[in-house]
């Protein structure tokens, strides 16, 4: 693992273009700047082009999603095609929501993605596998996760992020495993959608989506274990704040001390 690409992506500060949900979108500003890239949301069709070409990558998250942004993503999508620049996909509750997963599955045809980031009920879901999600959250399922993230990676020809207690990464062939991280992350909702941004952040710095999105899993899992290793005390919502704190300041080396995958 290239963990050297946290201090190129701080040097670089690439600017990252979020089309973000409502719910979340100010923890993943907030989370992206952290880390050290500079974070931009947009609503609107007229300044896609603009932005698009300012921006490093793309990040989609279909958190809220309306018929007027879906028109957006696709405007989005097809700038960044153009235009040569990474798009990461959030698929927010495609396993408990027929119509976001309709939706999804058509934009991930039309356009190519690089990374899906979801959890693991969203990820089965993409792939045609049986899973009971539950709302935004993974639910529950007895399917082997590598076989899931693999195959769903292998349908799109991209990598998938299927997160959870360990973040399982495929690009179809290979397979990583993250197994830093912390239950906490769950009780802090758009832990996911922060991870998904921050991992389009290293789109910018990485060599292949592959890399971005094993740096980024394993950054995001281990600045959260190490709010709770220094704070044991930590609850939702000052696990929420103290996370922002170990983006900005978490350095390579205390990463090194940690990291656990394969
Ligand atoms: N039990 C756990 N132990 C360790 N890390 C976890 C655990 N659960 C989730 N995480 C971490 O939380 C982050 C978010 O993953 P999760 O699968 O919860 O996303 P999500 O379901 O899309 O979240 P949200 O919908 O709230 O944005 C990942 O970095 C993951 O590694
Ligand atoms: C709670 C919630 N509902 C739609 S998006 C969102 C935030 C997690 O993605
Ligand atoms: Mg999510």
């Amino acid at each position: 693992m290239q963990l050297k690409l946290l201090d190129k992506l701080r040097a670089e500060n690439p600017v990252i273009f979020n089309i973000a949900n409502f719910v979340t979108v100010q923890d993943v500003a907030n989370a992206v700047n952290a880390i050290g890239a500079s974070p931009i949301m947009s609503n609107e069709v007229a300044e896609a082009e603009e932005i698009v070409r300012m921006a490093s990558a793309v990040a989609v998250n279909i958190g809220c999603l309306t018929k007027q942004q879906i028109n957006h993503i696709k405007k989005v999508e097809d700038l960044a095609r153009q235009y040569n620049k990474p798009i990461v996909f959030d698929p927010v509750a495609v396993g408990a929501v027929e119509y976001r997963y309709k939706i999804t599955d058509k934009l991930l045809w039309d356009f190519h993605t690089s990374i899906i980031r979801g959890n693991i009920g969203e990820i089965a879901a993409l792939g045609g596998f049986d899973w009971s999600s539950k709302g935004i959250d993974a639910g529950s399922g007895s399917g082997d996760i590598d076989e899931i993230t693999a195959k769903t990676a292998q349908k799109y020809r991209c990598t998938v992020i299927a997160s959870g207690p360990t973040d399982t990464i495929s690009d179809g062939k290979r397979i990583a495993h993250i197994h830093n991280g912390s239950p906490l992350f769950k009780t802090h909702v758009g832990s996911g959608d922060m991870l998904t941004s921050i991992v389009t952040a290293f789109t910018a710095v990485a060599d292949d989506p592959f890399e971005a999105a094993q740096i980024g899993a394993l950054v995001f899992s281990c600045a959260g274990q190490l709010v709770v290793k220094d704070h044991p005390n930590v609850g939702p919502a000052t696990f929420g704040m103290y996370l922002m704190d170990y983006l900005y300041k978490v350095k390579v080396a205390d990463i090194e001390q940690i990291a656990d995958f394969d």
